[in-house]
């Protein structure tokens, strides 16, 4: 049998749980104590972190669509993005079930593990244009995460590759910002301001990037409201303990909710 039949036979006797990987999908759920509210603990963490691959994956995807001037493609990912996110809203109402009592029952053999750790939120974070120099420092020991996530806190962010489109429509953007230094969070800019109001002010105009903008907004909206949900489950979960990743908690959670990604979209409401 030639090399394409062993394939097109092996296909034809292929399982679900083999198309899946479920073998090794559903053996990853490791307690390390015998608690047996940790089961919870890893599901919730194990299923945010696939959403978050979900959401990497369309993401950069959108942000190549909008470089090359594909809009309605664009579109389509950050629709689904949105969902997703709604997703991850939701899931706080499943962790609340733990109570103070049951997580400090297993907490300590979590060691110095944090979600301040995730690999992959840091990701989002990047795409999405907050980019922290002292992130990377936390992969130091690891070459191939580092470099991946060099590559995204290099790269220009979905808010970089929009403004480029508001330049492309003919809006006199600020030239520098065409190529400025990406690994710096992006601090606004009047020109790019007064492009979002004209945009708003004759949405049949420019339909495009209306939608484009309010797609962006959707997605700001969801993750803050997830950055909310999380500080306040926290709240509830270990009041005011330091963290187990050494910040103050949720004095600290509550700092990160100050930062906004796409800071012209928010002040556009107010000059409407
Ligand atoms: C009992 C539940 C949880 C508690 C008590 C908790 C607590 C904390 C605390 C205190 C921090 C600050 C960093 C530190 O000092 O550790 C943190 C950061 C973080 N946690 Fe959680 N967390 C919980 C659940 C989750 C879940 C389910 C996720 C989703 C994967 C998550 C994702 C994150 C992320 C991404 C950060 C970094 C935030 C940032 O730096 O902006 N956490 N968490
Ligand atoms: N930072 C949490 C620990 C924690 O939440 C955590 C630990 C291990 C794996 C994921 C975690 N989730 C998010 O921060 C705490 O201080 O209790």
């Amino acid at each position: 049998m030639d090399e394409k039949g062993i394939h097109t036979d092996f296909l034809k006797r292929m399982t679900y749980g083999e198309y899946l990987n479920l073998d090794q999908v559903l053996n990853s759920q490791e307690r390390l104590s015998e608690h047996h509210d940790e089961m919870l603990f890893i599901v919730i963490h194990q299923v945010k972190e696939l959403w978050m691959k979900l959401i990497l994956h369309e993401l950069n995807a959108a942000i190549a669509a909008i470089t090359k001037g594909e809009l309605q493609e664009a579109f389509k990912m950050l629709a689904r993005v949105s969902k997703i996110q709604m997703q991850l809203v939701q899931a706080w109402d499943v962790l609340s079930t733990l109570t103070p009592a049951e997580y400090m029952e297993f907490r300590g053999s979590l060691g110095q593990a944090s979600g301040f750790q995730s690999y992959q939120n840091r990701m989002i974070e990047f795409a999405l244009g907050y980019k922290q120099s002292h992130i990377l420092k936390i992969y130091e020991k690891n070459p191939v995460l580092l470099s991946e996530l060099k590559k995204s806190y290099e790269a220009p962010s979905i808010y970089d590759v929009s403004i480029e489109a508001l330049r492309k429509e003919g809006f006199p953007i600020n030239p520098t910002l065409t190529d400025r230094d990406f690994t710096q969070t992006y601090q606004g800019d009047p020109t790019v301001a007064d492009a979002w109001l004209e945009v708003y002010r004759d949405v049949s105009k420019y339909w495009d990037l209306y939608q484009l903008a309010e797609k962006l907004v959707d997605i700001e909206d969801s993750h803050q409201q997830w950055r909310f949900r999380h500080m306040k489950t926290v709240e509830r979960i270990i009041g005011h303990k330091t963290g187990t990743g050494g910040s103050s908690g949720v004095g600290y959670l509550k700092k990160v909710l100050d930062h906004r990604f796409f800071p012209e979209l928010w002040d556009v409401r107010t000059k409407l």
